[in-house]
């Protein structure tokens, strides 16, 4: 990529996120002199306050679980008793750690950090701070932040940027919504010792996934003792002198002294100068974008949580890295991201790649549905109830695997090493071909003989 003199960078980036450092470090490798400005710290959401966190929070509620599982195996335990401020203190010296190596990776790679709020200024121009800086191409890669006015009075309680810096566990706490960020933290803080109350609005957490997970999780959330309120979302919350109130419809209140909003996110555009190029958001606050990355404004780009397709950091990485090889390399590419795995960590957890049993039908899908639900070897010597449950969903006409559905120890790992397989377009027959690898669980994704039922497509019977 020749640079054009007239211009201080080639390409500056706004937000050192995934999307964002996956963009610049790969734009920079193809010859682009590149700037990345960051307000916060570099690593965004998922090294600073989301995945990594987030995970190394399940670890220390999954070796709860280990501890107690341990005297079943024959060890001698000691009463154990979760203390938060030594797992704050090394979570934030992990995540320091990090952030260090995003920043030894950026200047590795020649992008220059540049530490501060970024905001547009007419095209090819951007501010920081005293800084007026020009680039021949902008890349928007801000992400997004908690959602802090879906309740009247949320905003006052604590989002996931909170409760990760938390020092020490509430002793209750209410969630309220129950998507990723919800189950996840009423699983993980149940497991750590909390009281957990989850409020959500549908009749099961989890909205958008397979109804047999949604079902499941449901009902691991309760055995981890976590107090489902299905059906129920406070209208209203006010702060007290100590915790808070919900309102809930019908006049009915309860107090906690912690609340968790984790009622969704929004892509974060404020302050961002957008009008100076003559952009705006649509309804759901995201930047606009094509295929390629481009919003309506000439050298204007946005990838990652700010556009809110697939808010996920396998998905900001590889639309960082597409955009940047398609506009500095040989090859423009676009990227197909209509089948990807996902995971929720909960204890257990959920892993599932492809459509829901009801979307596939929907989609015209004749259906074989292979199932198994048991309890996996690990807790039946020790009389554990925690389950496995498997499901495959197999296209009954062309014998193609559309999709896996799991929740149960180990989900994600093992789900994504089958997303390999189904974008390589398996067929349940390749499966039936594999020998199992034993003991494990995964094997019974090679084991199911018979489907547990044969569905006629929703689009082609004229079902609803
Ligand atoms: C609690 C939690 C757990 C999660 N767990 C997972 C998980 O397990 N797996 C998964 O795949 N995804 C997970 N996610 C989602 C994942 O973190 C995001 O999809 C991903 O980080 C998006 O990357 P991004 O580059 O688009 O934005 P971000 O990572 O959010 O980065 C944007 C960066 O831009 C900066 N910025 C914003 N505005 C400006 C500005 N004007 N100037 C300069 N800098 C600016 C921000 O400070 C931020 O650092 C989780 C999210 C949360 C909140
Ligand atoms: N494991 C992972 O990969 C992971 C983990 C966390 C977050 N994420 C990503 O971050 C995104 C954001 O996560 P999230 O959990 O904040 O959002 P979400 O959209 O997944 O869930 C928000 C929940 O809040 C509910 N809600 C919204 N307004 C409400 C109201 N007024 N009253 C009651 N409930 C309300 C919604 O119905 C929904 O259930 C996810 O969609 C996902 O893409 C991924």
């Amino acid at each position: 990529m020749s640079g054009n003199d007239s211009f201080d960078f080639d390409l500056i980036t706004l937000g050192a996120g995934s999307g964002g450092v996956a963009a610049s470090r790969r734009a920079a490798t193809l010859g682009a002199r590149v700037a990345i400005v960051e307000g916060s710290r570099v690593g965004g959401t998922c090294v600073i306050r989301g995945c990594v966190p987030k995970k190394l929070m399940m670890y220390a509620a999954q070796l709860g679980d280990a501890i107690n599982e341990a005297r079943g195996y024959g060890w001698a335990v000691e009463a154990a008793r979760f203390d938060m401020a030594p797992w704050a203190a090394q979570k934030a010296a992990e995540t320091r750690r990090l952030e260090g190596v995003y920043r030894q990776n950026l200047a590795g790679s020649g992008v220059k950090v540049i530490d501060g709020w970024g905001r547009l200024d007419g095209p090819n121009t951007v501010v920081v701070g005293e800084q007026r800086l020009t680039a021949r191409h902008v890349l928007i890669a801000t992400g997004a932040r908690p959602v802090r006015d879906s309740i009247e009075g949320i905003g006052d309680c604590a989002t996931s940027d909170e409760v990760l810096d938390l020092e020490a566990l509430p002793d209750e706490v209410a969630v309220i919504g129950a998507g990723y960020i919800g189950v996840e933290f009423a699983s993980i803080l149940a497991r750590l010792g909390a009281k957990v109350h989850l409020f959500y609005r549908d009749r099961q957490p989890l909205r958008g996934f397979d109804e047999d997970l949604r079902t499941r999780a449901a009902q691991s959330l309760e055995a981890a003792g976590v107090v489902l309120h299905a059906g129920q979302a406070p209208q209203r919350v006010q702060r007290q002198d100590s915790g808070f109130e919900l309102h809930m419809a019908g006049g009915l209140t309860h107090r906690f002294p912690f609340v968790l909003n984790a009622t969704g996110r929004r892509p974060h555009t404020e302050g961002l100068g957008l009008e100076t190029v003559g952009l705006t958001v649509d309804k759901r606050g995201a930047v606009p974008v094509n295929e390629r990355f481009e919003t309506p404004a000439a050298g204007i780009h946005a990838i990652g949580d700010v556009t809110n397709r697939l808010n996920l950091t396998p998905a900001a990485i590889a639309e960082g890295r597409a955009w940047a090889e398609s506009l500095f390399g040989p090859t423009p590419r676009t990227l197909d991201l209509g089948r990807v795995a996902t995971a929720v960590f909960t204890l257990p957890p959920l892993g599932t790649i492809g459509p829901t049993e009801a979307q596939a039908l929907k989609d015209g899908h004749a259906l074989k549905v292979f199932e198994a639900d048991f309890r996996p070897m690990k807790q039946t010597f020790i009389g554990g109830a925690e389950r496995s449950y498997m499901k495959l969903l197999v296209d009954a006409d062309t014998d193609r695997v559309l999709a896996v559905h799991m929740l149960g120890a180990d989900a994600p790992e093992i789900v994504q090493s089958l997303a390999v397989a189904l974008t390589c377009g398996a067929t349940k027959a390749q499966f039936d071909r594999t020998l199992a690898v034993h003991p494990t669980s995964a094997e019974e994704f090679v084991l199911m003989r018979e489907p547990t039922r044969v569905l006629p497509a929703a689009a082609r019977s004229g079902a609803a």
